[in-house]
């Protein structure tokens, strides 16, 4: 590995002193940090457990990230791949629990720069799709690394829809064989990760064929390699896709299958079955399986996309109050650039985020784990809402990360452009998000599926229906809301009820545009299908504000619930009202439109929206 680049701060003393300016800010600090980051860890035992694995990584040299960004790409792959395989050596020797949070805590010290993401995703696949058989026979495997599997749904011709892949699983009873077969050049499986090179086996997404008819898309566990030495079975053609915008360890790859055939046993049958003679049964909804997609959003939520926006915000707030340039006053020294109110306003809504987002992730863990074992009991009650909460959230989440992300790089200035500063990798990790698991305005518009089918289930059914009928994230449609904000100054906005309203009448009344829109045009001859295309610009802006007034709601709930930490409750809440009001501000055409809000109650909200800026920054 070799650099021309002046290494100017590699060990010196002077680089590792803390700066002054720093330090004069942590001495400033409102409230008990260690007792807000015992909070976000969820109890001090995590906070201690957490410190110790970050310890265990920074004191080890084969661990270390000085040399990252100087590496080539296959130079940073092997890092990568050899990171991985010591991680795993590690997690053996310390006996840390297979599902443990070390693991979470490794990932989170190593900023998922190690291989094998996608392995997990799959092994988690066949957890979720699997028979207990399944999963007693191909999980311990790849979780020793016996096999190394990817995850292959998306091909060349299709991604968003899955309706559309081509690739088929053929029954053919009189072998009690699957022929998985891809018919065309679009039918290449393209993108998935861990496949490029590394993978011996395929989680293949097909179209099932059996007794002559089409079931939809199911499971194939298809072995693609040889676990010895890597080179393609029969039938198989596997590669590299060439390079990418980022995420150099992904390995990301193609795989073309011709009439490779796998045992009857190779198809995941948690929720589908086909008997030896090719009798089809179904134990599942026809999205059961889905359900990888559901529990990877919720992961990368947790452990790729949060913590890359909480690591910008904390690079780009240090850098602002060392940072010192111009001046307030001429007689003033340099200021730091965190007093300017510009720069409050582009690093605190991040920080703002940050935690809105923690929040609501907690929830979403909480109703997911629920959801998760009930569905796996084979109850799908709760999994139209399961599939709308997380998609939204996947959808909301990386996009505002991506954007916040990209905030706090620019926010400092050309160093924020350099490699160096850790805000480039992280930006080009966080928007890669924004498409893989489900394209966000796709998912965005299965939110809107979702709001019309809840609302139009209230109009259909007026007065015979009780808001209990409707599921929770929908409730606020039937709640009573002023047809005008009762706002009369700016602290009036400081009053979560004001704010929480604000978003929950604005959300419902473009959720019930959209329908009035749909329906006229239904109404006026246009087919379904043309009518929700024509109402989609529409639909997108209903589920961002649906969206929108789920996260002010469960950061406000997660904010009052903070009684016994009076201090940490008000920073929180100053940072919930700024997430609130930003909101507003930034789409007040949406409050306008109806009356809700008037001109001079907008101009409140921006008063009250400045005020928190500088109290945040006061708060430290
Ligand atoms: C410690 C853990 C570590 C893990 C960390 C890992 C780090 C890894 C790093 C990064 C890894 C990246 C890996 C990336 C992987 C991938 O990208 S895999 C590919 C992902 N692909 C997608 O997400 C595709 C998106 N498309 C879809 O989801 C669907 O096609 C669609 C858009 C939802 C449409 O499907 P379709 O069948 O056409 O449905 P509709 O007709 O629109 O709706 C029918 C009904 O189905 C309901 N529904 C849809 N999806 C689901 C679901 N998932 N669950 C439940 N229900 C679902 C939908 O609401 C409709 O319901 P009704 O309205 O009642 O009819
Ligand atoms: C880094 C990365 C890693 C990935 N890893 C994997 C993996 O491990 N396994 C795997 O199987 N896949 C993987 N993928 C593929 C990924 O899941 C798909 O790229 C993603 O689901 C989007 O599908 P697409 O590429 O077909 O986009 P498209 O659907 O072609 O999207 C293109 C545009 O069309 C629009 N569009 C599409 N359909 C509609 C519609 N119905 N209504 C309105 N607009 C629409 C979209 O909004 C978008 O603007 C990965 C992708 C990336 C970038």
């Amino acid at each position: 590995m070799s650099s021309r680049a002046h290494r100017v701060s590699l060990g010196d003393s002077w680089s590792q002193r803390v700066h002054p300016d720093i330090e004069s800010e942590r001495r400033r600090q409102a409230f008990d940090v260690e007792r807000l980051t015992n909070l976000l860890d969820r109890g001090a035992r995590n906070t201690t457990l957490r410190r110790e694995v970050e310890s265990l990584f920074r004191s080890d040299p084969a661990f270390s990230l000085v040399n990252t960004y100087f590496m080539t790409q296959k130079e940073h792959f092997q890092a990568a791949a050899q990171k991985r395989f010591l991680l795993h050596k590690m997690a053996q020797r310390l006996n840390w629990p297979e599902d443990g949070l070390e693991i979470d805590y490794a990932r989170r010290a190593l900023s998922g720069d190690i291989i094998l993401g996608v392995h997990t995703v799959a092994t988690k696949a066949i957890i979720s799709l699997g028979s207990e058989e399944q999963i007693a026979k191909w999980v311990p495997l790849c979780k020793t690394y016996q096999i190394i599997a990817t995850y292959a749904q998306t091909e060349m011709g299709h991604g968003s829809y899955l309706q559309g892949l081509e690739t088929e699983a053929t029954y053919d009873a009189a072998t009690q064989e699957f022929v998985i077969h891809s018919p065309t050049i679009t039918a290449t499986k393209w993108w998935p990760g861990d496949l490029g090179c590394l993978a011996t086996h395929a989680i293949v997404m097909a179209q099932l064929i059996c007794s002559g008819a089409k079931r939809g898309m199911h499971a194939f566990v298809v072995p693609i390699r040889s676990p010895q030495d890597h080179t393609p079975l029969p039938g198989i053609t596997a590669g590299d896709i060439g390079p990418r915008m980022g995420l150099e360890n992904a390995d990301n790859g193609f795989l073309q299958l011709d009439h490779v055939r796998v045992p009857r046993e190779n198809m995941l049958s948690r929720f589908a079955q086909v008997l030896p003679d090719g009798t089809y049964i179904r134990c599942g909804t026809a999205q059961s399986n889905y359900l990888p997609m559901v529990v990877t959003r919720v992961d990368i939520l947790t452990s790729v996309v949060l913590p890359s926006l909480q690591k910008a915000c904390v690079i780009a707030t240090r850098y602002s109050v060392i940072r010192r340039q111009g001046r307030l006053r001429p007689s003033d020294p340099e200021a730091k650039i965190l007093d300017y109110q510009t720069q409050q306003q582009k690093l605190l809504f991040p920080l703002a985020m940050s935690y809105a987002f923690h929040f609501q992730a907690v929830s979403l863990l909480e109703f997911f784990q629920h959801a998760y074992n009930a569905v796996q009991s084979n109850d799908t009650s709760l999994l139209p809402e399961l599939h709308v909460l997380t998609t939204g959230s996947k959808a909301m989440m990386t996009d505002f990360c991506a954007y916040g992300v990209e905030l706090c790089r620019r926010a400092c200035g050309g160093h924020g452009y350099s490699k160096l500063s850790g805000l480039p990798s992280l930006a080009t990790q966080v928007v890669a998000s924004c498409t893989y698991e489900g394209e966000n305005t796709v998912l965005y518009l299965q939110v809107a599926r979702f709001l019309m089918k809840n609302y139009q289930q209230i109009w259909e059914t007026e007065g015979a229906h009780s808001q209990r009928s409707l599921p929770q994230s929908v409730q606020y449609f039937t709640m009573v809301h002023h047809d005008k904000c009762p706002a009369q100054n700016a602290s009036d906005f400081l009053l979560p009820e004001i704010y929480t309203t604000a978003w929950a009448h604005t959300a419902a009344r473009l959720v019930e545009d959209s329908a009035r829109h749909l329906q006229v045009l239904t109404q006026s001859g246009a087919d379904q299908q043309d009518a929700w295309n024509q109402t989609s610009v529409s639909l997108v802006q209903a589920a961002k504000a649906h969206c929108y007034y789920v996260t002010v709601k469960s950061f406000q709930d997660a904010v009052k619930k903070l009684d016994s930490e009076p201090a940490i409750q008000l920073v929180l809440k100053r940072l919930c009202d700024l997430f609130a009001l930003h909101g507003i501000l930034a789409d007040s055409g949406i409050f306008l439109y109806d009356g809700f809000l008037s001109g001079p109650q907008v101009d409140m909200v921006r008063t009250a929206y400045l005020d928190l800026l500088s109290l945040i920054r006061l708060l430290g």
